[in-house]
Formats: C-alpha cells, structure tokens, sequence
C-alpha cells in the first residue's frame, strides 16, 4: 500500500508530519537557548567516533551511553542538575515523568555537518530533542516496494519534537547537513522489556 506524504507540502506548525511526531515551537525563549548552548559548550563533549570514522559532531552521553565502537551499551555519569527543569518539561511535553527519562545526549554539530540515516537504538524508547541554533530538516524515510516514502519535519532553533510509535519505530530519520552551528538536546527513556 502506498502512503500519501505532504513532502513536498511545507509542514503547517501543530500538524504532525507522521503519526507519533509531534513538535511544538518557541519551546523555550532565546535566553534560555543561550543557557543551554553555554551548559553544553561547558560539559566537555567529544568527537563521535563510529568504527574507523570521526562524525562531524560533538557529543556526550548522559545517564546511558551507546559506544559505537565497541556496540556496548552501558550507564555513564548521572543527568546533571543544570538540565533538571528542562528535562522536567521535555518530559511533560511527552506525557512522561520526568523519572521516566533516563538518558540525555547532547550534540554540537559542525558547520555543514548533518547526522546520516538511522533509526534510534532499540535499548530506548520515546525520544524527545531539543533543537538550538541554527534551523534543521529532519528527514523521514521508509522503504517500500518501490523505493522509499519520505517525510521531512523543520526542526526551529528553540523547538522541541517527541518521537515515538509509528515515528520512532516505522521510518529512519537523518538530518540534512546545515550552513552554521547548531546544537540539540535528546531525552530518552528506556524499553521497557516484558517480565
Ligand atoms: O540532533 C537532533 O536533533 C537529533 C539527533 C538524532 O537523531 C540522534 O541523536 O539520534
Ligand atoms: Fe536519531
């Protein structure tokens, strides 16, 4: 069955993009923006390093790493207090505790670097980002018998998304590479594995 996608419809603000994405702008205002982008600029974040690759990004993981090196998945250093009320609220956007998140990551990502094709990794569940400084497209992909049916979403400086069912679990996601900087947010919970 072939979907009908707004792809080449530019997205209407509060209108999902795909079933289980939804996104709100002006999530927070332009001082707490630069808050943040200090707070990340000061957490010490290091190149993504993927098998022989160096990705164009900074990172650094929070609460639970993934080391794509090595493909272990394992906890690291605590949520820090300084990202307690923004967590508190991406969880609210969600519909979450704020207990429920238990992973933050945050990027810096270099000028003209985008993040390639991928799906989440299956140890988390909801995904909630946080997007600050310059404007991204993420991208939606989904194969079908044909080629693939594609989706974007406009990430704005100071907007949030929350990824989950259909969003999280049906399509890819990337982001198209940018002209400046810019820097997200993620929250994550956690699958829950059946008893
Ligand atoms: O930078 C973002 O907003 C999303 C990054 C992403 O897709 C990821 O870390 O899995
Ligand atoms: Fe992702």
């Amino acid at each position: 069955m072939t979907m009908l996608l707004p792809y080449d419809v530019p997205p209407q603000q509060g209108v999902p993009v795909l079933p289980g994405l939804h996104q709100q702008e002006d999530f927070i205002t332009r001082s707490e923006e630069q808050a943040l982008i200090a707070a990340i600029g000061n957490a010490g974040l290091t190149p993504f390093l993927f098998q022989q690759w160096t990705g164009k990004r900074l990172t650094k993981s929070y609460g639970w790493s993934y080391d794509f090196q090595t493909g272990i998945f394992a906890p690291a250093e605590p949520i820090p207090q300084w990202a307690t009320p923004i967590k508190a609220r991406a969880a609210r956007f969600a519909g979450l505790a704020p207990a429920d998140i238990e992973q933050m990551l945050l990027i810096c990502y270099d000028p003209a670097a985008g993040i390639g094709w991928h799906r989440d990794r299956p140890a988390f569940e909801h995904v909630i980002g946080i997007s600050l400084g310059e404007p991204a497209t993420m991208r939606f992909r989904r194969r079908t018998e044909t080629g693939f049916s594609r989706a974007n979403a406009p990430l704005a400086p100071r907007s949030i998304y929350h990824m989950s069912g259909e969003a999280r679990h049906g399509w890819e996601h990337s982001i198209a590479p940018m002209e400046a900087l810019r820097w997200s947010i993620t929250f994550r919970s956690l699958r829950k594995l059946a008893s």
